[in-house]
């Protein structure tokens, strides 16, 4: 039965449906270095924000499949070294939109209206209304960076409120921005016009202290500014200047640069600072709902189903996925065919999508022919999670083609490789039954099912020499089980193929090519 480690607390609706197919055990506060320790016991892992899942931890995982990750942000998983492993990364892209969202316009309110403070005041004893005056957000200006899922219902709530709202995020349509009654405006404006700045980005290269001493300088005296994405996107000792100098008016933090959250400057400000400990997704719905959704795709991994929400493998709805499991077999096999024939150090691989297959939903088919392509040096390590950063790793030029042209058949898959046995082609497509078919050999037109064992040969094509070949196999006791000649002008240049019931004998080759008129024989095992 195969393991599965739950090392950050977990709803029980997602422990349940992980132990309908698997043994559970749920280890949680571990170190990278404790986790790296165990993980060689487990196909699976399932975590929150809590476990740091580092290279030295994916190193150890010898048999984990899928890392599972019961929230949004995979930025404590080193999903690099993962995919070079082959190990599926899931998330849940919408579990938490709501309870992220609706943090952030609790922080948003708390800090308008002293909330955390007048409360903590009024427990110790006093009544003091005079204190605590706040503030509308009612016409005022939000600027939200980041129109993404959280984004967008912040930007709609608050837009309820009477908010006006400016948002930055590069990667947002005007269309969309229009839908949801905001204005987008470059980054410098966000900073310049708002009273409130809310952020809801992921933790890149280009958030990475995207609020430092210079933007901070830019905000209003008045500004008040919440984070509720992730942490290092705030300078944070950046932010502590700024509060400390009353460069702006507050801040309210739901993440930080190192969690849990340390000694730090910040816990010595007043009310105009909240903080709480990563609390964005704590909601009794959200935890359900992501435990839910990566149980499930845990689950459906380790049953052999594709994932649907992968972040480093694309994802695909169950139906399409149903539609194309036989083409990825084709697809596969016709990589592994094309590069035994192209050789060893594969330059260049073409994949020619044909037919309906040329829709934008057959991507994975580009992967599955690279997989097949790199299964003979590579054999399990390659999978559909690494088999395209396998091939670039070792320089293979990949090139993909959409032709919605049907050919002879309504779908089918060209692929080309050129290696050190020089440029090879083939064409394959499925019958009705979804039997494979190798429809094209080189640009030689034939039609013959793949074999474990086959054995190709490039002739002129003249009386006599069919005869030849197959009584040299017969010599060395090879039994034939099919044989198709392809050429296309008769007495010019042929192919033929043999599918053969058993690994061709030592030497046997070498003979076939002393046969007057073979000009290049070959084998492959598929
Ligand atoms: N505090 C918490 O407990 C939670 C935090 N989060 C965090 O919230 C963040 C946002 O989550 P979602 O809205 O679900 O993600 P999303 O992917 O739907 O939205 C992110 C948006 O950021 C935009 N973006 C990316 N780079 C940008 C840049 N350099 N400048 C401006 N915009 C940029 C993208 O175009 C996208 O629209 C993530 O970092 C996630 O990890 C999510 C859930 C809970
Ligand atoms: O697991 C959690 O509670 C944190 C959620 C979060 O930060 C995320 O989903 O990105």
């Amino acid at each position: 039965m195969a393991k599965v480690l739950v090392s950050d607390p977990i709803d029980e609706a997602g422990i349940k449906i992980l132990s309908q197919v698997a043994q559970v055990d749920v280890k949680t506060g571990l170190s990278p270095s404790e986790l790296a320790g165990i993980i060689s016991d487990y196909d699976a892992l399932m975590i929150r924000s809590g476990t740091q899942v580092t290279e030295e931890v994916i190193e150890a995982a010898t048999h984990l499949k899928i890392i599972g990750r019961a929230g949004v942000g995979v930025d404590n998983v080193n999903v690099p070294a993962a995919t070079r492993k082959g190990i599926v990364v899931v998330n849940s892209p919408e579990g938490n939109t709501i309870a992220a969202a609706e943090h952030a316009l609790a922080m948003m309110l708390s800090l308008s209206r002293h909330i955390p403070d007048a409360n903590q005041s009024l427990k110790e004893g006093r009544w003091d209304r005079k204190k605590f005056m706040g503030s509308e957000v009612y016409k005022k200006t939000l600027g939200v960076v980041g129109l993404g899922k959280i984004g967008s219902h912040v930007a709609t709530v608050a837009k309820a409120m009477g908010m006006k709202i400016l948002a930055y995020d590069p990667f947002i349509s005007q269309e969309r921005a229009n839908q949801l009654g905001c204005t987008l405006v470059d980054l410098d404006l966000i900073f310049t016009e708002s009273d409130y700045i809310t952020l809801h980005v992921p933790k890149t290269k280009e958030t990475a202290n995207l609020i430092n001493a210079e933007s901070l300088a830019k905000m209003k005296p008045t500004a008040r500014i919440i984070n509720c994405s992730r942490g290092g996107i705030i300078d944070e000792d950046a932010l502590y200047e700024a509060l400390a100098n009353e460069k702006i008016a507050g801040a309210a933090l739901d993440v930080f640069a190192t969690e849990p959250l340390g000694e730090s400057s910040l816990k010595s400000l007043g009310s105009n600072v909240i903080l709480t400990p990563h609390l964005g997704a704590s909601t009794a719905e959200a935890q359900v709902n992501v435990a839910i959704d990566v149980a499930e795709q845990i689950r459906d991994v380790l049953l052999g189903l594709p994932a649907r929400s992968a972040v480093n493998i694309p994802g695909l709805s169950p139906d399409v996925m149903e539609k194309l499991r036989p083409y990825m077999r084709l697809a596969e096999t016709l990589g592994n065919l094309v590069g035994q024939l192209a050789g060893d150090r594969v330059e260049s691989f073409n994949v020619t999508l044909q037919g309906d297959l040329a829709d934008n939903n057959s991507q994975p088919l580009v992967v599955a022919a690279i997989k097949g392509l790199l299964s003979k040096a590579l054999r399990e390590r390659v999978n559909y999670v690494n088999a395209a950063i396998e091939a670039k790793e070792r320089g293979i030029h990949i090139t993909e083609t959409r032709d919605t042209t049907a050919k002879d058949y309504s779908n089918s898959i060209y692929l080309e490789a050129t290696g050190t046995k020089g440029t090879h082609s083939v064409t394959g497509a499925l019958l009705n039954d979804g039997e494979i078919r190798i429809i094209n050999l080189d640009n030689y037109p034939v039609n013959v099912p793949p074999n474990n064992y086959m054995l190709f040969t490039l002739h002129r094509d003249m009386p006599g020499i069919i005869g030849k070949i197959g009584s040299l196999l017969g010599n060395f006791n090879v039994n034939i089980a099919s044989m198709q000649v392809g050429r296309k002008i008769v007495r010019g240049d042929a192919v033929m193929v043999l599918t053969i019931d058993d690994p061709l004998p030592e030497g046997i080759l070498g003979e076939i090519l002393k046969v007057p008129g073979v000009t290049d024989a070959y084998t492959v095992t598929l």
